[in-house]
């Protein structure tokens, strides 16, 4: 129904369609505290809109609006995930903790406090699939490969994965978003231990330490074998001038060494203030007499050390890998040792782990191994263990985490400022797809924020995550939360396109309005309808309340909570009057009225509503003369 002069009638809206009704949510669900981060595609929630959620927004400060957004873990809204297929949850819905792999105490206190803990150490792939559905988090090291087949199994409970650590190539970051399962690691605790293991590897290999302490144990006294080769005034190349390689930089050159460093993405005046210069790639390998790895293991990065990129070092050059094992093409790596091309090399990192006791590589008497000992000092290990848990509680209780790795990152004191405008974009969204005739065939969406922020100091991401999740989830299956909404989006053909207005405004406030405009559909309410032919709808926050400000060419001003009835008839008098007596005959509960009116004799009534009116009710309204079209809206 998209002509503008019929009357629309919309009594049913197809946001309660449900894809199944055993996958409803219970409609006594609050606010889907657990649901914003929580999702499961392979897990069809229906998405009834129910009346609960909406008193909830009302009944509320924004603080809790905003936990909305984020909670993963309100024990209520357990049933939400659990709806089909899912294992319950604790009786007393506790969140559960799985730990894979020995963590320090200090953190695993911090997780004793908040939910029910269970340590449980060299699970096969086979045994962690079949306990991961009755767990809301996992805390893995390395360790433990966190794969897609992790992810099903958990059949939509698991609502975070925490790495003790900082390399999470042993989590598949795609399933994990797919599955709207938030992962984070422990970036910063194991940084000097790691830095530290570089350098005494590298002290280590230079001065053959292992292999002499092996000869004397067996007995052997080898001074000339064991001659070793001095640092001072050799060059280092670090690669990869993150963390840990600026750590190993800034120690080397307290041992006389003179630093160089590969990394694409460091800022140079970051190298120079640690006395180091950035330099190609090309250029690192080929004047370094060390090589030092430092960068993260990624389709990029993934066996860059070769037998091509080996030809071109220096002869004799010395390598030391404490990042991944799979930076290095082992095979080519021996092939190197065995020419004479790579003098030595400390490996503590391995493709596989761990290495079989007879690979070339382990048994080759030119290379010093560590069993992945980077992080592994008492400090790093409770540091880590302690952010970890920090990071996994925090995201249980729905704080956005500083150290997510798969959602964007929003800081806490962002995060506050923006509340009232992700509730905001969340109800246009949620206001738009309820007038696209059907609702569906939705697939450019386009966000205009006013704002008279520097673009720079505006973060939309979360803004853009709760549109996407206001306008698909009323009409699919798929539940959206902050770590999928982009994933879903594109799954479902759906373009998102922001642009930023700069308006005159206060710079006090992050945003003027929003304005959402959905193209190419039609319109069961024409005159959302703007000029340009899409459905345009714009909204303010107003006192810390999201408002509906622009419908269409229609300037009118709505609070947008529970229900709307919204009318456009001829600007006369009496409208308002007959409209409302169909209501309060109706016992229709009326909670707010709002008319704005065009130069073309136009009016645009919005009614606020307690309940949803019956569809007798609604038709009432439908025959009043002179009124051309109205719609029903639950938000
Ligand atoms: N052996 C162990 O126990 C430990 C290993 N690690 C590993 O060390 C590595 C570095 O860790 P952090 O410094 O904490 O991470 P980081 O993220 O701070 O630093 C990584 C750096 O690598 C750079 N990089 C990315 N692609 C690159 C490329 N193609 N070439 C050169 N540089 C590139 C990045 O720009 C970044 O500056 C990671 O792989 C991590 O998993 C970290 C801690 C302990
Ligand atoms: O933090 C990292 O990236 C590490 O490699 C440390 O691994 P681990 O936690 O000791 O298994």
């Amino acid at each position: 129904m998209a002509s503008s002069s019929i009357k629309a009638i919309s009594t049913t809206s197809p946001f309660k369609a449900s894809s199944s009704p055993s996958s409803q949510p219970p409609s006594s669900s609050k606010p889907s505290l657990l649901s914003f981060l929580h999702t499961s595609s392979s897990n069809p929630i229906s998405l009834k809109l129910s009346h609960s959620h909406s008193h909830a927004h009302n009944s509320h400060s924004h603080s809790f609006l905003i936990t909305n957004v984020l909670k993963i873990a309100d024990s209520s809204e357990t049933s939400v995930s659990k709806s089909q297929n899912l294992k319950p949850t604790s009786s007393d819905s506790t969140p559960t903790i799985l730990v894979s792999e020995k963590l320090g105490e200090a953190g695993l206190q911090v997780l004793r406090g908040f939910g029910n803990l269970e340590c449980a150490y060299n699970l096969s792939p086979e045994e962690l699939c079949a306990k991961i559905s009755t767990c809301d988090a996992l805390i893995v090291r390395s360790g433990t490969k966190v794969t897609r087949q992790v992810f099903e199994a958990a059949k939509g409970r698991l609502k975070v994965v925490g790495r003790a650590g900082v390399g999470i190539d042993n989590v598949d970051l795609q399933a994990a978003t797919e599955f709207g399962c938030l992962v984070v690691n422990a970036p910063t605790a194991n940084t000097v231990a790691a830095a530290e293991h570089g350098i005494a590897l590298l002290t280590a290999m230079s001065r053959n330490v292992a292999q002499a302490d092996a000869s004397i144990k067996a007995g052997k006294w080898l001074r000339n074998k064991y001659v070793g080769v001095s640092l001072v005034g050799k060059t280092l190349a670090v690669m990869g001038f993150g963390k840990v390689g600026s750590e190993v930089a800034r120690r080397a050159k307290g041992l006389g060494m003179n630093v160089i460093s590969h990394d694409p993405y460091a800022p140079a005046d970051r190298a120079r203030a640690v006395g180091v210069d950035l330099v190609s790639f090309e250029q690192a390998i080929a004047t370094a007499d060390f090589i030092s790895l430092h960068m993260p293991l990624t389709p990029a990065t993934s066996k860059v050390f070769n037998d091509e990129t080996f030809a071109k070092m220096k002869k004799g050059v010395r390598i030391i890998n404490v990042a991944r094992g799979g930076v290095i093409d082992e095979d080519a790596l021996v092939r190197a040792l065995d020419s004479g091309v790579v003098a030595q090399a400390a490996l503590d990192v391995f493709t596989e782990e761990p290495p079989t006791k007879d690979s070339k590589l382990v048994q080759h008497e030119n290379v010093t191994l560590t069993p992945h000992l980077g992080a592994s000092t008492k400090e790093a290990q409770e540091g880590v263990a302690i952010e970890i848990a920090e990071a996994v509680v925090g995201a249980l209780k729905g704080e956005l985490s500083a150290t997510a790795v798969n959602a964007p990152m929003v800081p806490p004191e962002v995060l506050s400022e923006l509340s009232p405008y992700v509730v905001l974009a969340e109800k246009l969204g949620k206001l738009a797809v309820q007038l696209v005739a059907g609702g569906s065939g939705i697939t450019s969406v386009r966000v205009v924020y006013k704002s008279a922020r520097d673009p720079d100091d505006l973060d939309t991401r979360l803004l853009r995550a709760m549109i996407t999740k206001g306008i698909i989830e009323p009409i699919s299956a798929s539940f959206i939360n902050l770590v999928n909404a982009d994933f879903v989006a594109k799954q479902k053909g759906l373009r998102i396109s922001e642009e930023r207005v700069a308006v005159d405004s206060s710079p006090e406030f992050p945003v003027d309005s929003i304005q959402v405009q959905i193209s190419n559909v039609g319109s069961k309410f024409a005159s959302s309808v703007s000029e340009s032919g899409s459905i345009s709808i714009e909204g303010k926050v107003k006192y810390g309340e999201p408002h509906l400000t622009c419908l269409g060419s229609f300037g009118v001003d709505v609070s947008l909570e529970g229900n709307l009835i919204l009318c456009r008839q001829v600007d006369q008098p009496g409208m308002i009057g007959q409209v409302g007596n169909i209501l309060g005959n109706d016992n229709v509960n009326v909670s707010f009225m709002s008319v704005g009116r065009t130069v073309q004799k136009k009016a645009l009534m919005a009614i606020g509503v307690d309940e949803e009116p019956n569809k007798r009710t609604l038709e009432k309204i439908g025959k009043v003369p002179d009124i051309e079209e109205f719609v029903f809206l639950n938000l």
